[in-house]
């Protein structure tokens, strides 16, 4: 590959931020003026030092992205990842280093970018068309694709105002892609309100733009970012803390993630993750780190507001790239139990838990037996690490058993 078919460089690139309104309004003007009167120089020393109030959001990063290669961004938020997509699609421009981009930038970093929330769908792709340059026959050429792979038939001549959010991501995407045939595709967490069936179809889209085209994707989904990118850049900071292989990065960063968290706990606000008649959950291991062949203990805090008869639980260990590799189910392991109103403790362990070194994320589910139709009443999850011991990690998911299985009323 010849330095042609680099389509992204930035290099020592830093953008800085002020915590205070004001104070971020006055420096605005400050250095306004300044570059109006001579234009303020990488080597200034307002922008490479920190005035009252800033901080950096962006500091000191070098990366470059070929044609074929994806890069996936990662990191906690306020990592510092938009502010960089930002800066590559030249939204904010750095204070301190260089960005080179090659051909033309497709870009998805916010819901609706781009569009006039009172032109319909189909005025709004006329507009971005004309934007680039390109004559309405042009645009109407590409009409029915965008369209067909948007779904949005019914929708297209209805004001984007009108649009949810998943049918907003569905017009950007298609038209960043098929009305713009990126040279470089620039894709912010934004996919994730799309619904399945879509997603996928982006991460197909995706793969098949690459033959030809870079991409950088921010996602929080390490299954996607495993899936897409042959690159990794792990953020924390502002600063690149990893870049690299993937597995490597995703591992680094779950690491991190699971000495954050080793336990979680929902409440009844978070309305996905339970529902009636448990009112809030709080899930955790004894330990994050685990030895090989270990038990990890789990230990959940539960509020209900009835009785729950005939339980069941799920608790499922997934890889970094999110496949599950082990599923401990209290009815395989012959439990039957039942939540008890009001709060309480159930208490079991898992084990053996034969899974090599590395970070796993985890799930519990608890749900009622055999109702399909209402199978999930809390969900969480977090991580945890296991440690020593590397053996091969058999491709199928297994199924431990339980040493011990408690509920038992707690009063508060
Ligand atoms: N216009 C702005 N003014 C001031 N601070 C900002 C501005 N934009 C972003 N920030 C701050 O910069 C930091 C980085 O934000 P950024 O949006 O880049 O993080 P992120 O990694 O994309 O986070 P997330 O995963 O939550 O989307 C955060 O502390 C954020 O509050």
């Amino acid at each position: 590959m010849s330095d042609k078919d680099i389509l992204v460089r930035a290099e020592n690139v830093s953008k800085k931020f002020c915590r205070d309104l004001k104070k971020s309004l006055w420096y605005g003007v400050k250095d306004s003026a300044k570059d109006l009167v001579g234009g303020a120089s990488i080597s200034d020393s307002t922008s490479v030092s920190l005035r009252e109030g800033e901080f950096w959001a962006n500091q000191g990063i070098t990366f470059e992205v070929k044609r074929g290669q994806c890069l996936g961004l990662i990191g906690g938020n306020g990592a510092g990842k938009t502010t960089l997509l930002k800066m590559l699609n030249g939204l904010i421009k750095p204070d301190v280093g260089v960005i080179q981009m090659r051909g033309r930038v497709g870009a998805l970093i916010a819901l609706g970018a781009g569009f006039n929330p009172v032109l319909t769908g189909r005025e709004n792709v006329y507009v971005n068309g004309s934007i680039l340059g390109m004559s309405k026959r042009e645009t109407s050429n590409r009409l029915d694709e965008i369209v067909e792979f948007a779904g949005l038939r019914d929708f297209i001549d209805t004001p984007v105002k009108n649009y949810s959010s998943g049918m907003q991501v569905r017009l950007g995407f298609s038209t960043a892609v098929i009305l713009m045939h990126p040279d470089v595709l620039i894709l912010d967490e934004v996919l994730a309100v799309g619904d399945v069936g879509f997603r996928n179809r982006c991460y197909k889209k995706i793969s098949s733009l690459m033959s030809n085209a870079a991409v950088i994707l921010v996602s929080h989904s390490m299954e996607n970012i495993s899936q897409c990118a042959n690159s990794v850049g792990v953020m924390q900071k502002g600063r690149f803390e990893l870049f690299g292989e993937v597995s490597v990065g995703v591992e680094a960063y779950n690491r991190a993630v699971a000495q954050d968290h080793q336990g979680c706990s929902v409440s009844s606000k978070d309305a996905k993750s339970l529902q009636y008649p448990v009112s809030s959950a709080e899930v955790i291991l004894e330990s994050s780190v685990v030895e090989y062949g270990g038990e990890l203990k789990v230990r959940v805090l539960l509020n209900t507001q009835d009785v729950f008869a005939g339980a069941e639980m799920f608790f499922t260990a997934f890889d970094v790239s999110q496949r599950p590799v082990m599923c401990w189910s209290s009815t395989r392991n012959g439990i039957e139990f039942e939540l008890l109103e009001g709060t309480q403790e159930i208490l079991f362990s898992v084990e053996p838990l034969h899974l090599h070194d590395g970070v796993y994320s985890w799930s519990l589910v608890i749900g009622r037996r055999k109702t399909i139709d209402r199978p999930v009443s809390i969900s969480a999850g977090g991580n945890f690490e296991v440690l020593s011991g590397a053996r091969p990690l058999n491709s199928a998911p297994y199924l431990p058993l339980a040493k011990c299985f408690k509920v038992s009323p707690l009063s508060v």
